[in-house]
């Protein structure tokens, strides 16, 4: 199951509809998990609230718990290890204070050890058209570190949903050595339609990385909508594997040799400036 660093391997992205029963929820994440790996896939990748989507406040209080009392990482650490896979799970609400969330990303290692984890920095507080309206930072705590880990076939570095707006950090994660990018989501069908796929090949042309984006997609029983289009995206920007909006996987073959050929033709990594800022004050007087 384990490859080195220029084998090729076989990667899969999950696309779930999380509803708001943690076990039900969970069943069909392993599930789903254990289908990837036996087409196959040597790294699988989860979306962000892959044991529920819980909007209100009370109730995902009372679903959730602290990392080692929550039962949806323990299953998927184990179908990890019955498996023999590198799994991400993309995130999972964990208790870290007693009014306090984390949303928290793992890396699982294939002896079901945990690797690396996360937690999302940027919080989508955030007021879109038709009155849909999200304060994340209500119920979690916004994370502070960047993190990279290593697979067999290079780095990683793990991100969140709305991390994919904040280009630098991605830049920062790849200047660090990541060759691969996860973002798992669950983007709301309106920035979905409009952003999604366009910030998610961006990322990977920018930083000539793949881009693994595992999604929630549909109606949920929560009564939001996702977008779902869980995708790969390669290091040129190409998307080598896409999803609709059901709950299913999506499947590529990984040849991690496409890294080094996208930073070889356009080496952009290698020609970051510093400049001065423009001088605000100085254009307002202009003006
Ligand atoms: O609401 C829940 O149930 C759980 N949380 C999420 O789904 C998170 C935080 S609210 N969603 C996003 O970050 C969407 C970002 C996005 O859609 C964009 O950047 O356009």
């Amino acid at each position: 199951m384990t490859g080195s660093r220029n084998s090729s391997f076989i990667a899969a992205c999950v696309q779930l509809r999380a509803g708001r029963d943690v076990a039900a929820n969970t069943e069909a994440a392993v599930s789903l998990v254990a289908r990837a790996a036996d087409e196959g896939a040597a790294f699988v990748l989860t979306p962000e609230n892959t044991s529920i989507m819980e909007a209100e406040r009370g109730l995902l209080f009372e679903k959730t718990r602290a990392e080692g009392d929550d039962a949806a990482l323990a299953a998927l650490r184990a179908v990890a290890r019955e498996k023999k896979i590198w799994l991400s799970i993309g995130s999972l609400p964990i208790k870290v204070a007693e009014a306090k969330l984390a949303n928290r990303s793992f890396l699982v290692a294939p002896d079901g050890s945990i690797a690396a984890r996360y937690d999302k920095i940027h919080m989508f507080d955030v007021d879109l058209a038709g009155g849909e309206s999200y304060r994340e930072s209500r119920n979690f705590d916004a994370g502070t570190e960047a993190v990279i880990a290593d697979l067999p076939w290079g780095r990683v570095g793990l991100t969140i949903c709305y991390d994919l707006r904040f280009p630098y950090l991605y830049r920062a994660l790849a200047h660090a050595g990541a060759r691969f990018l996860t973002v798992p989501a669950a983007f709301t069908r309106q920035t979905g339609e409009a952003h999604w796929h366009v910030l998610l090949r961006a990322r990977a042309i920018e930083t000539g990385s793949f881009v693994f984006a595992a999604a929630q997609g549909g109606r949920h029983e929560n009564g939001r909508e996702t977008f779902g289009h869980s995708l790969i995206a390669a290091p040129w920007g190409e998307v080598i594997a896409e999803a609709g909006t059901e709950p299913g996987i999506v499947v590529a073959e990984i040849d991690p040799a496409r890294v080094d050929e996208a930073r070889t033709r356009v080496p952009s990594l290698l020609h970051d400036k510093s400049f001065d800022l423009p001088k605000t004050s100085a254009v307002k007087e202009a003006s």
